[in-house]
């Protein structure tokens, strides 16, 4: 770890309904080193997603500044932002959102085809250990596995960064275990930085740093002297 890949510096973010203002961020700082694995824990609510769908570009903030590597994406109109988003951002999110009517091969092969530099979709899936489900149509497949061709779609394309919200919301503690293995494998293999929301307390421990979310604000960070591998997780 050395470089901050990403810098967000007093991101705040409001969301205006008529007379009704809901403060998701207020004033939050966070920089994520590159190759490193943090983790995002917090009460529902406490600006968790608002802040890596900042990060990621999905959204914008309503104040503060947001830099990735050399970019500073504050200021970027929607088309530079899809661009960076595109490049640079693999995303997860707790549902997969694969295209039932598709293979898990052509699931992935959708990204890789307008990607710059992509694996081939069956590295990508080799790696979150799918080699023999390629085939396979999401419905033939269990959630974690589907939530792994997800991942596969996410990395396939080489991004520096992984965004995941809630990876593994919906999993029990067997299959959300091989996600976690996915994506410790990707971060340790390729230094992708990977950021991780999660609700459950005991992933904490694979990542290098730990950020705890209250009421808009990052109110504590803490370093893993140690990091355990996620077969050791207790669920
Ligand atoms: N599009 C929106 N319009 C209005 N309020 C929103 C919107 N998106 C989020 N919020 C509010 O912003 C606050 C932060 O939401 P956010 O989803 O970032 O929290 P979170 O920590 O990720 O929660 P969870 O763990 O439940 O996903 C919440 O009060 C939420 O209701």
């Amino acid at each position: 770890m050395s470089q901050p890949i990403f810098s967000a510096h007093d991101v705040s973010k409001v969301y205006r309904s008529g007379e009704v203002e809901v403060w998701a961020l207020r004033g939050v700082d966070l920089d994520l080193f590159e190759g490193e694995m943090a983790v995002l824990l917090g009460p529902s609510g406490s600006g968790k997603s608002t802040l890596l769908n900042i990060m990621g570009g999905l959204d914008r903030a309503s104040a503060g500044t947001v830099r990735f590597a050399d970019q500073e994406l504050t200021d970027y109109p929607d088309s530079r932002l899809t661009r960076f988003r595109r490049d640079h951002v693999g995303f997860v999110f707790q549902f997969y959102n694969l295209i039932p009517s598709l293979t898990a091969w052509e699931n992935v092969a959708l990204v890789t085809e307008i990607s710059r530099d992509p694996m081939p979709p069956e590295e990508a899936l080799s790696l979150v250990g799918l080699d023999k489900r390629m085939d396979h149509f999401p419905s033939q497949l269990s959630g974690g596995e589907q939530q792994r061709v997800a991942i596969a779609r996410a990395i396939a394309k080489r991004p520096q960064v992984l965004l995941c919200d809630e990876p593994t919301g919906a999993l029990d503690s067997k299959t959300g275990i091989l996600v976690l293995e996915a994506l410790d494998r990707i971060n340790r293999e390729f230094g992708t930085t990977t950021a991780v929301i999660t609700h459950n307390a005991g992933i904490r421990e694979i990542a290098h740093r730990v950020f705890t979310f209250q009421d808009g604000g990052i109110t504590q960070m803490h370093v893993n002297e140690r990091r355990i591998r996620p077969q050791d997780v207790v669920w």
